[in-house]
């Protein structure tokens, strides 16, 4: 038997006994969660034992976990399909030297981050001034990776934003840069192009709209831009001046570059030093990842808790629930993160993959999430992972009371799905309501709940831009582990390029320069109903 049909042998042993009953052991929470520089993630309420866990660790060895972890961490071209290396963590990791190709890629990287923190020292203080004056408002357009990490850090960092407001554009539909745009004054606004490629469509046609919008106010346009991006030959093109251009290296991928100048608009909102605090939290994390052994290494026993829900026990989605509506964009964050990186269906060397790929991801903030979609994951027919996050503590000492009733609440979410509602406690319930007989049955099996559903909790102290770092590192070392196990290249993905070829061909169709032969007749029908023409 190879590991994978152990583990489903030993699932198949054990799928029926309830979670619950591994509490009898009272050491239970202790030994099933993992402590990591102040962050705490307990799995004991899921169906993993001892021996599951051997076994699960015993996956991660097998697939040479560590071998590939350093192999990134040293600049290997682990992304094989673009030959290219997967070096995020140096960005953050700013002490050591990084050699690839007999090269240390670290003081470009600093010279980088020192620019960046003038430039972003600059807004915030005023000293660089808009055609109208002081710099107020700060427009990053982005789409992806160039987007979803700073949107998502700004919010969730939200009582650290003393700099210019900062706001996002990133979807090609029209409406978005304009209702972003229309309150704005373009004499007191700064535009950063975030691009990796600088060719991304949605991103390139904000940008010139901005472009027309600021011209349509200030004679000097190009003075209020920046660009972020690893095209300098295209930001110079686009007419950017090269001060204002933040550069990175091809070995940062995109959905793993908020540590570097794509992080320049959370930079600017936070100021340079809480930004290093984000960076210095990463790199606690990078710090465990790399130290740690499997067992009580947070990144690898995340992924493994996700690695047995999904490929094991047949769970293809998993909830992220943060019970911090600071993180609403989490759960985005973390669908590029983790369903661009592992959402393939062919191994490292083109062979199709074994095991299914990695889950959908989907979640909202709690308690918002309990009015919505809970009731599916009480009550639904289908077994939905729960991954709960809680601070211990909020940033409204005024608040606080609501902040304890938002930790009952997560709290109370996790023991509901744990212990469920029996038949008997349900007639019980009824029968107190003053029901009886055929009435009592049928409400009361309304009113059960199956219980004996995963959920995981990660407990951190307070929402601090290092707390932040640790974060998104343990997300992105999550990605990296299970795509390691599933064979998995975590780095490309090529899965987006085909809607885009097509896109760019039926523009001309929509606009009626071209006919559209090939198309299918759904298509060509829609088209004709969007041109008016029936
Ligand atoms: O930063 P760029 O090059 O504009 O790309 C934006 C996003 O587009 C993608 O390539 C997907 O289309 C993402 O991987 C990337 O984060």
């Amino acid at each position: 038997m190879n590991r994978w049909d152990t583990l489903r042998h030993h699932h198949a042993e054990v799928r029926d006994r309830a979670i619950l009953t591994l509490f009898d052991d009272p050491a239970r929470a202790g030994a099933f969660s993992v402590d990591a520089d102040g962050l705490l993630f307990d799995y004991s309420k899921t169906n993993i034992d001892v021996s599951g866990r051997a076994l699960l660790i015993a996956l991660a060895e097998g697939a040479d976990v560590a071998a590939r972890r350093e192999a990134m961490f040293s600049g290997a071209r682990i992304n094989e399909t673009e030959g290219r290396a997967v070096l995020h963590t140096a960005l953050r990791n700013l002490d050591a030297s990084v050699i690839v190709d007999g090269q240390d890629v670290m003081p470009p990287v600093r010279e980088t981050l020192g620019r960046m923190e003038a430039f972003a020292r600059d807004l915030r203080t005023g000293r660089a001034r808009g055609q109208g004056g002081r710099i107020t408002d700060v427009v990053n357009i982005g789409i992806g990776g160039s987007d979803l990490g700073p949107a998502m850090a700004c919010l969730a960092l939200a009582p650290y934003c003393d700099g210019p407001r900062l706001h996002f554009v990133s979807n090609v539909d029209g409406a978005h840069v304009h209702d972003v745009l229309a309150p704005l004054d373009p004499e007191t606004t700064m535009i950063i192009i975030a691009s990796k490629t600088f060719t991304t469509i949605e991103t390139m046609t904000n940008a010139e709209a901005a472009r027309r919008w600021m011209a349509s106010k200030v004679s000097d346009t190009g003075r209020q831009f920046a660009a972020v991006s690893s095209a300098l030959d295209r930001t110079s093109a686009f007419g950017i001046d090269g001060g204002r251009v933040f550069g990175f290296e091809d070995w940062v991928g995109g959905r793993y570059s908020m540590w570097g100048p794509v992080g320049l608009a959370l930079m600017i909102a936070i100021g340079p030093e809480r930004f290093r605090e984000f960076l210095k939290g990463g790199a606690a994390m990078d710090a465990h990842f790399r130290s740690a052994p499997f067992g009580q290494n947070m990144p690898v026993m995340l992924a493994l808790v996700g690695i047995w829900h999904n490929q094991i026990c047949g769970h293809a989605s998993r909830a992220v629930l943060p019970y911090e509506q600071r993180l609403s964009r989490l759960p985005a964050y973390l669908q590029q993160l983790e369903m661009e990186s592992n959402g393939k269906r062919v191994a490292m060397d083109g062979t199709d993959l074994v095991e299914n790929s990695g889950p959908v991801v989907w979640g909202e903030p709690g308690t918002n999430g309990q009015h919505a979609f809970y009731q599916l994951i009480h009550q639904g027919t289908r077994v939905i992972p729960c991954e709960f996050l809680l601070g211990a503590q909020g940033h409204e000492p005024d608040l606080a009371h609501q902040h304890r009733l938002l930790a009952a609440n997560c709290l109370a979410q996790a023991e509901a799905l744990l212990r469920g509602r029996s038949l008997d406690q349900a007639r019980a319930i009824m029968a107190a309501k003053g029901l009886s007989g055929d009435e009592l049955e049928r409400q009361a099996r309304h009113r059960v709940f199956p219980g004996d559903r995963p959920s995981t909790m990660l407990v951190y102290p307070k929402l601090t831009p290092f707390v932040l770092g640790q974060i998104i590192a343990l997300y992105e070392h999550r990605v990296f582990v299970e795509g390691v196990i599933l064979g998995i290249n975590s780095f490309d993905q090529w899965g987006v390029e085909l809607g885009k070829e097509l896109a760019l061909a039926l523009e001309p169709v929509l606009k009626g320069e071209s006919d559209g032969a090939g198309k299918d007749g759904s298509t060509l029908r829609l088209v004709r109903r969007l041109r008016g023409e029936g």
